[in-house]
């Protein structure tokens, strides 16, 4: 099965045209390939948070989780997202079943090194089972990035890590849709686009600080993918007409990223 793994940031979801999802509905039934959304929702739980006055941080882009935020996060993502996410499938003419990490142990996780980071989890292994059985029913599963690790405790995991640890598992290609033509650096005092990025580069990147906040853990999460033979990675603006067509037919839209030159 040819496997595409759309991650969905949410910096986009709430206003993704219509266009967009019956291209992803497209995908599913040419028959060429399978999709598969993972989303994230950030900008939704801030404004939880902030209504609720709730004090919310960040550190390289991963939110500092306590169970009072645990709470919030899952409401947001497992709920109003993911289930805006389905009724937009629904509304542009395609099937779709929307599940959390948690459902079926879908994306089973430990908590990160980073103990100062809380509640936020990284996937140690994803149910594939549940994707594929979706899948045969002939719906685009739509997952919300909430991970279950022993005795039941939920963890809040990163929208791109949970899209990485997904398309690792299948084996599938992987797409970040977010609201950016891909990754930009500056020069001359003019910003541009990179067509493509190595792994040398993007680190560079970070420890320049060119490549900041909420797309530290997309390029990480991108290179984990790669390295665990992830074929293709790429970053693309969701708000461009026919992106995710162009990208899948391999032409040069958004930002490739590759482990070195000489493989890409
Ligand atoms: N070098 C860079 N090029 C493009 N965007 C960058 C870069 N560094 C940081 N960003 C920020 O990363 C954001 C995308 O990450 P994030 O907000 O987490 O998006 P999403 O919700 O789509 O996952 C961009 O909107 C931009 O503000
Ligand atoms: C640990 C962590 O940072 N989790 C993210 C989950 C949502 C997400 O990833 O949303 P985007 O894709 O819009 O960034 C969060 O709490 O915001």
């Amino acid at each position: 099965m040819n496997y595409i793994v759309i991650k969905c940031g949410g910096s986009v979801l709430e206003n993704l045209p219509k266009t967009f999802y019956e291209d992803v509905i497209s995908l599913h039934q040419n028959g060429d390939w399978t999709p598969i959304i993972v989303h994230g929702g950030g900008p939704l739980i801030n404004k939880l948070l902030n209504n609720l006055h709730v004090e919310t941080s960040f550190v390289n882009g991963l939110r500092v989780t306590n169970h009072e935020v645990l709470d919030i996060v899952e409401m947001v993502l497992s709920g109003t997202v993911n289930k805006q996410v389905v009724r937009n499938i629904i509304e542009a003419g395609g099937s779709s079943f929307g599940v959390s990490g948690v459902d079926g142990c879908l994306l089973k996780a430990v908590p990160t090194t980073d103990e100062s980071l809380g509640f936020v989890g990284e996937v140690v292994e994803v149910n594939t089972t549940v994707i594929e059985s979706i899948v045969k029913q002939g719906h685009i599963p739509v997952v919300s990035p909430i991970g279950i690790g022993e005795n039941g405790q939920r963890y809040n995991i990163n929208g791109d890590v949970a899209a990485s640890a997904v398309a690792k598992a299948l084996e599938a290609n992987l797409c970040f849709i977010s609201d950016i033509p891909g990754i930009l650096v500056e020069k001359n005092g003019e910003k541009f686009k990179l067509d493509m990025v190595t792994k040398a580069e993007v680190e560079e990147l970070i420890e320049n600080k060119t490549i900041y906040g909420g797309m530290i853990p997309k390029v990480k999460a991108a290179i984990d993918g790669l390295v665990h033979k992830i074929p293709m990675v790429g970053i693309i603006d969701g708000f461009e007409k026919n992106s995710l067509v162009e990208y899948v037919n391999g032409k040069n839209i958004g930002t490739k990223i590759v482990l070195d030159e000489e493989i890409a």
